[in-house]
């Protein structure tokens, strides 16, 4: 007869931390640092090859793309009377805009571009049109020669690459990140890039802050 009173004992009892909330098993947010460092090589030859193809298409396709792009761009915005827009001073093959920053000008718009002040700090938008001077700023990139801060409405973001979260590879400098990350009155954030740099993921990080779309000559994505 079996007594069902004494104490059972298991041979070798199955391990179910899995099905235990992380937290409890004290498992939490624990360092990922060989997945980031795995996402950043991973980031770094992707910027590599993408700038590369980029710039190995003909100027004239890239023009037509760029007129295609900022004509999505302006229908997007809709009236900039009053508004200001970021742009960009164009570098390594990303789509020209600065035609697209003339014609909000014509709008009564106000535009403006971003300048680096040091590595690791956010970026700072400074009042430029068509005509005004510049100076060279931190890597070379032309920046407007006199200082007139400003928080932009709306910041066109170039991409090097996105996702269909709206999240942008950049160059490599988090800059827009930590900018966006900084400001109290987030700008609508509209990325501009061709086509070909699409990807099906860039691994968004913690750090990452997806835009709120991505136009390119084929049309917007959004998120
Ligand atoms: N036209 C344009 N202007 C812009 C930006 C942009 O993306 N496009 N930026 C948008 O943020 C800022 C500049 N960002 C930059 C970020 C990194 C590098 C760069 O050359 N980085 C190094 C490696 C960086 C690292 O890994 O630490 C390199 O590529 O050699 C250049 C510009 C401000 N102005
Ligand atoms: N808000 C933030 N605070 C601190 N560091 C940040 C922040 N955002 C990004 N970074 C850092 O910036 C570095 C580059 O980030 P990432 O690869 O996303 O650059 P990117 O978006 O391609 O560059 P960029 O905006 O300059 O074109 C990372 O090491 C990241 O940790």
């Amino acid at each position: 007869m079996v007594d069902d009173d004494a104490p059972r004992s298991f041979a070798s009892p199955a391990c179910f931390l899995h099905e235990v909330d992380p937290v409890y098993a004290g498992l939490a947010n624990p360092p990922d640092l060989t997945a980031w460092a795995d996402v950043k090589l991973w980031r770094t030859n992707e910027r590599r090859r993408l700038i590369a193809e980029r710039l190995a298409v003909p100027a004239e396709v890239r023009i037509a793309a760029a007129e295609s792009i900022a004509a999505l761009v302006l229908a997007e915005i809709g009236n900039v009377e009053g508004r200001i827009v970021s742009a960009y001073w164009p570098f390594r093959g990303e789509p020209d805009l600065r035609p697209l920053m003339q014609e909000i000008v014509r709008q009564g718009g106000r535009t403006a571009l971003p300048v680096v002040i040091e590595k690791g700090l956010p970026l700072e938008f400074h009042f430029w049109k068509a005509g005004q001077a510049l100076s060279r700023g931190v890597w070379g990139i032309p920046v407007p020669a006199e200082k007139r801060p400003c928080i932009p409405d709306v910041v066109i973001a170039p991409v090097v690459g996105y996702d269909h979260g709206c999240y942008r590879l950049g160059y490599g400098g988090g800059f827009f990140d930590r900018t966006l990350a900084a400001t109290q009155a987030r700008p609508q954030v509209v990325g501009a890039g061709y086509s070909a740099g699409r990807l099906s993921t860039i691994y968004p990080q913690k750090h990452d802050l997806p835009m709120d779309m991505v136009v390119t000559e084929s049309g917007i994505a959004r998120r």
